[in-house]
């Protein structure tokens, strides 16, 4: 299966549970991976012809950004049921690492993975 893979994009979001994370944006990574079929695309070279993954990184950081979640785990499928809505992705997997969140781990990361209805 053909993929497209974005790792490491950079976000700011409002989100945690505890009232001093609900007065700033803090830094979160995100990594998606998308099946889709890449194949005509592959022939065309033409952007039109695939997901534009510029634009698609454009529109995850722009949902972090105005978004208020509390829990990873509701921004992560948030996120996910947009990156769903793309024309010809069959199944979507999404992590969210917050880093230096917790005081003996270097992250923690949530992943999600959803198939297309
Ligand atoms: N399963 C989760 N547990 C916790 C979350 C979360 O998003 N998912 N968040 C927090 C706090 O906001 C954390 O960032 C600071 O401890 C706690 N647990």
């Amino acid at each position: 299966m053909d993929k497209i893979i974005i790792q490491g994009l950079e976000v700011k979001s409002l989100i945690g549970v505890y009232d001093w994370e609900r007065k700033a944006k803090q830094a979160l990574l995100i990594d998606i991976e998308l099946n889709v079929d890449l194949s005509v695309a592959a022939k065309s070279d033409n952007v039109s012809d695939t997901i534009d993954y510029a634009a698609l990184a454009l529109a995850v950081e722009e949902i972090a950004n105005n978004s208020e979640f509390q829990l990873l785990e509701a921004l992560a499928s948030h996120i996910i049921e947009h990156l769903l809505s793309y024309q010809g992705v069959e199944n979507a997997k999404l992590a969210i690492t917050k880093p230096n969140i917790l005081p003996n781990a270097v992250a923690v990361t949530v992943e999600l993975s959803r198939e297309s209805n």
